[in-house]
């Protein structure tokens, strides 16, 4: 991540509310993240994610068919230097944006073939601490034929579609921004996140 590329993101994100940096981490560590995705979901780690908050939240397949599990630090080299690079980021949006960000929340997503997530939006109603969203993807030789998009609802505009290319990072304002996954052939890997205010 080179401070143009940074830049760039951030003059992106306040003109239009999203950004998208191909190559944002290199393609080996891409490589060994997608590994570690795949190797957690073998050993049964992955959790379908619910929809929802507090007493409100449940597994519903008719909304999201994703499974997650949520990172912590010291897990893996791998996650580790992820973890760091988007710390690294949250400072630069606070610099660039003033945007008070303190911590930066993120889990894997294994989408099998077929299961997609509707539209909606990442902030909760009685929680408005998550301020930018983040996807980075890691699905090698990704093609549009396999579907998968991430599509982004812009106002007064036609949607955008992204394909969920290795290495790639879609960062959008988690209040505003609707956007939904389109479903796919074959699974679809990425590392989520939020930077939240306090
Ligand atoms: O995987 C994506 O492209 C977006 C995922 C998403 O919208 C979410 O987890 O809230
Ligand atoms: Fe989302």
């Amino acid at each position: 991540m080179t401070d143009a590329a940074v830049a760039t993101l951030t003059d992106d994100l306040v003109a239009r509310g999203w950004s998208y940096t191909p190559d944002f981490l290199p393609a080996d560590l891409i490589a060994a993240l997608s590994a570690e995705c795949y190797a957690r979901a073998e050993r049964g780690a992955l959790a379908p994610a619910a929809v929802g908050r507090g007493a409100g939240q449940a597994v519903r397949e008719n909304i999201r068919g994703d499974q997650i599990q949520w990172l912590e630090g010291g897990q893996s080299p791998f996650t580790d230097v992820y973890l760091k690079t988007m710390g690294k980021l949250r400072h630069a949006l606070n610099q660039a944006l003033y945007l008070g960000l303190e911590e930066f929340e993120t889990h894997f997503a294994l989408y099998p073939p077929g299961t997609f997530y509707q539209q909606h939006v990442d902030r909760f109603n009685d929680d408005d601490r998550r301020v930018v969203s983040s996807v980075l993807y890691l699905n090698q030789d990704w093609l549009p034929q396999h579907g998968g998009a991430l599509r982004l609802h812009l106002k007064g505009q036609p949607p955008q579609d992204v394909y969920p290319l290795a290495g790639s990072l879609v960062i959008f304002l988690s209040s505003d921004m609707l956007h939904e996954v389109l479903p796919a052939t074959r699974p679809r890997l990425s590392l989520t996140g939020w930077f939240k205010r306090r």
